[in-house]
């Protein structure tokens, strides 16, 4: 994490010293919630929708924090190592940038609608056998997050991985010139946001963003199956940089580096894939063709980083996947859970039902779906759509929880018959029904947007049925 006087960190932020006495204190890190703050870190007041940060300025000084920003439309700093400032959020960013700078940290950014943080953590597990790496922490990826990843980063960090999120055009395009990477990857274009953005192909324009600080003679490797990227790419308004390399993975020979075969297994997925020469098979502790596809994106970067073949593999055994993406959990009482309740889109739900189906040997297969939100004025039609995918070769039982997921249910009915569909809006009902429903070797997955935390079922189920 950074560490610096309070002299060099206004000069890093282009603020200004309050007291000259300051200028040696040492901060060591930064935060931006009072409540966290320790001493010797930099308080970094935001002023946001519910609070001002600038409020708890004297809570941190009392605390024993290195020092604080503090925003010079906010009249006169109290009495304190305060380092003036135009705009907190700001000098953030500058200083985030300015300490990145100082380290020489080579940046790898990542976008796409899915995918960006299964991505992430493949990539650093399979950097981090060759270099000192760090990475976006949990789901970072906005100009607050972002900003804080950097400045956590040790000042010996070789390569940092960083994810690059966005609800809008041109938030990518600051990320993407905040962080100046040189190598970036677009997982792909799903309908995340859409209700924001409009189209997928403004949902592309933004992720194509990442390209506007994509640094000279850069690398771009993207999901070849996705046409959007290249149609965007190829649209006269998207910056590129000169001498752009580019790289594509995807299923079909086509692409730089494509799958010849997967074998989905019960607790991992081992597949071969065809890049340049060789044919080389891996195993990757994750499932779904998807993750065999998000693996392939990070498998172009680690070679065009020079880590060696057996390095791959042993950072793809030893990968540790951010959770409730897929995550399996098996209990004593026979009965597993795919928790995968991080977020859902039609594309994310689609890839899910996948796993599902590719699942053998268990007794029932439950879909427990719930709403897909930001969507825009489709969504109940995108809601039906999944439903229709609901072959019995998908699942047998769909219990659907929330309102547009009820339009779920209405087009589960093309393949389910009327028992086998279950549609819920109460959580605790859906709890209850569930955990009597459920026995030893059903397999259920758990799939809603981030605002419905559908986790909170599954980890109902978890309790009910995992612990005798
Ligand atoms: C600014 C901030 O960090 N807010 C967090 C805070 O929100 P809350 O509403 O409670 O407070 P305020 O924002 O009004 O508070 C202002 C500051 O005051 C501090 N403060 C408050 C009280 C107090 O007693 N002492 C204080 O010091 C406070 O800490 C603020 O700094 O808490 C929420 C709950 O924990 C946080 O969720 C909220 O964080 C916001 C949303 C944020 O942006 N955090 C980033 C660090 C981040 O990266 N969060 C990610 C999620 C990012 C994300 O959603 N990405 C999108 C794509 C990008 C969309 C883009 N348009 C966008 O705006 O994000 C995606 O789809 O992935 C995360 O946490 O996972
Ligand atoms: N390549 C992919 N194609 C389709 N769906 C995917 C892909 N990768 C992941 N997913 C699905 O998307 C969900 C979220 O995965 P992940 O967190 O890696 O994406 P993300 O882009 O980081 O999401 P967010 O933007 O919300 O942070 C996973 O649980 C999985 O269901
Ligand atoms: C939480 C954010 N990353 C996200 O994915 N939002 C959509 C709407 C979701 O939660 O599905």
């Amino acid at each position: 994490m950074i560490n610096r006087t309070l002299q060099q960190t206004a000069q890093l932020a282009g603020g200004q010293l309050n007291n000259e006495a300051d200028a040696n204190r040492v901060i060591k890190g930064v935060g931006t919630d009072s409540r966290n703050i320790e001493a010797d870190l930099l308080f970094i007041p935001l002023v946001g929708d519910q609070f001002d940060g600038h409020d708890y300025v004297a809570q941190v000084i009392e605390k024993g924090a290195g020092g604080f920003f503090w925003q010079e439309d906010h009249g006169t700093p109290p009495p304190g190592p305060a380092i003036v400032v135009k705009d907190t959020l700001l000098a953030l960013q500058q200083l985030a940038q300015g300490y990145l700078e100082e380290t020489g940290a080579r940046v790898i950014g990542i976008t796409g609608s899915n995918g960006k943080t299964t991505t992430k953590d493949i990539l650093y597990a399979v950097l981090s056998t060759t270099y000192s790496v760090h990475k976006t922490q949990g789901n970072f990826n906005n100009h607050i997050g972002l900003p804080l990843t950097l400045l956590s980063m040790p000042e010996s960090t070789e390569i940092v991985v960083l994810e690059m999120g966005m609800s809008g055009r041109h938030e990518i395009e600051l990320l993407s010139k905040l962080a100046r990477p040189e190598t970036v990857i677009i997982t792909n274009i799903g309908e995340s946001h859409l209700l924001q953005l409009g189209s997928r192909e403004e949902i592309a324009r933004a992720k194509l963003e990442i390209l506007a600080g994509l640094r000279p003679g850069g690398l771009l490797v993207y999901n070849g199956d996705e046409p959007l990227i290249r149609q965007v790419m190829n649209e006269p308004t998207t910056i590129q940089p000169e001498g752009m390399n580019t790289l594509t993975y995807g299923f079909g020979p086509d692409h730089d580096d494509y799958p010849t075969g997967m074998l989905f297994q019960s607790a991992g997925t081992v597949f071969t894939s065809y890049s340049g020469s060789d044919e080389e098979a891996y195993r990757i502790p994750l499932l779904g063709e998807h993750n065999v596809i998000n693996a392939l994106g990070a498998l172009l970067i680690a070679r065009h980083y020079d880590v060696p073949e057996d390095k791959i593999r042993e950072g793809f055994a030893h990968l540790e996947l951010t959770s409730m993406r897929i995550e399996m959990i098996e209990g004593i009482s026979g009965i597993t859970i795919l928790n995968d309740a991080y977020n859902a889109s039609p594309t994310s739900v689609k890839a899910a039902l996948g796993v599902l189906e590719s699942m053998k040997g268990y007794r029932r297969k439950i879909a427990v779906l719930g709403d897909m939100l930001e969507l825009g004025d489709r969504e109940e039609e995108y809601h039906e759509s999944i439903g229709a995918f609901i072959t019995r070769e998908k699942a047998d039982h769909v219990f659907t929880y929330g309102p547009l997921a009820e339009y779920i249910a209405r087009g589960a009915a093309s393949h389910l018959p009327p028992e086998h569909i279950h549609a819920y809006i109460d959580k605790s009902a859906l709890i209850q029904d569930l955990g009597h429903f459920l026995t030893s070797k059903d397999i259920v997955l758990f799939k809603a947007s981030r605002g419905m935390k559908l986790e909170e079922v599954a980890f109902a189920i978890r309790d009910i049925h995992l612990s005798h």
